[in-house]
């Protein structure tokens, strides 16, 4: 896919709601959470089912904002079901250089590099490698992918503050941003002391009561809040209410 040109006014839209360039707080990245969601709150029409909500020239957006990321976290449900590239097609042929570098919440280790997109896009020069979160460092590893051990609570999930602090301390990412699955979204959109930018895609579509849905457990408000129209999306940049 070749992206679009981006539109002229997205960046003066999206400049308050970048992670910072000088940014040293070393205790975790500057955390950026966007999707794109249809009108009834729904993600993908089902899961296992890669679907496109975006006109082209916000997924050109979804590429900047990529531009402007270190990282860029998905959990495992997103992987298996999308085999997305996780690459940024924006700002010139130099690929791989501004490619944020992917980061897959894996406990189980169901997904595999090998024979990715990612890998493919690894391979030819065009995308990073990706580190795997995992609960126990796996005795066999994949070739280019490098795993990041952080044990799990009783309930199976990792401690987001650790997880995060190791990939500021330890691989030196300054800002990450967090693309979903529902999952992931559905924890993060309840922690305004770890996400800094909200950026939400609306397109203008249903994809009814069999998909996926994001709809966190309780209520949270936004603030400064800003909006974006374009050709067929509206495009909310926000801060999560602490
Ligand atoms: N429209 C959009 O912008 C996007 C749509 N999607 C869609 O979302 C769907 C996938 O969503 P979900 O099934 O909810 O999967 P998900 O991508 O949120 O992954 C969930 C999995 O990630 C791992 N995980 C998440 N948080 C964790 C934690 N704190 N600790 C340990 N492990 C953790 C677990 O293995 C969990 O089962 C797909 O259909 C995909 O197409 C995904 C990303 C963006
Ligand atoms: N911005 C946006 N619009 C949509 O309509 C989408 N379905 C998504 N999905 C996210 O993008 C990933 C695919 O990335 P590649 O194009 O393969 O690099 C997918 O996994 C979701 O995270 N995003």
């Amino acid at each position: 896919m070749s992206l679009g040109s981006l539109r002229p006014d997205v960046s003066d839209f999206l400049s308050p709601y970048l992670p910072p360039n000088n940014d040293e707080n070393l205790s975790r990245p500057s955390v950026t959470l966007t999707y794109a969601q249809s009108l009834d709150s729904r993600i993908s029409k089902g899961h296992g089912i890669r679907t496109t909500i975006s006109h082209p020239e916000t997924k050109t957006m979804t590429h900047y904002l990529r531009y402007h990321h270190d990282g860029i976290l998905i959990g495992s449900g997103t992987a298996l079901a999308d085999n997305p590239g996780l690459n940024c097609k924006y700002g010139g042929p130099d690929a791989r250089e501004h490619s944020p570098r992917p980061i897959i919440l894996d406990a189980k280790q169901k997904w595999k590099f090998s024979g990715s997109k990612m890998q493919e896009l690894f391979l030819s020069g065009e995308g990073k490698s990706p580190i795997i979160v995992v609960d126990k460092e796996p005795a066999d590893k994949e070739t280019g992918a490098e795993y990041l051990a952080c044990s799990c609570t009783d309930l199976g999930s990792f401690d987001w503050d650790k997880m995060m602090h190791i990939l500021r301390t330890r691989y030196r990412i300054k800002s990450v941003m967090v693309e979903g699955g529902a999952n992931v979204i559905n924890q993060l959109i309840l922690r305004p002391d770890l996400v800094d930018n909200l950026v939400i895609t609306i397109g203008p579509t249903f994809l009814g009561r069999n998909g996926v849905e994001v709809s966190p457990t309780t209520g949270m408000s936004l603030c400064d809040v800003n909006w974006w129209r374009g050709t067929n999306d509206a495009v909310l940049a926000a801060h999560l209410s602490k």
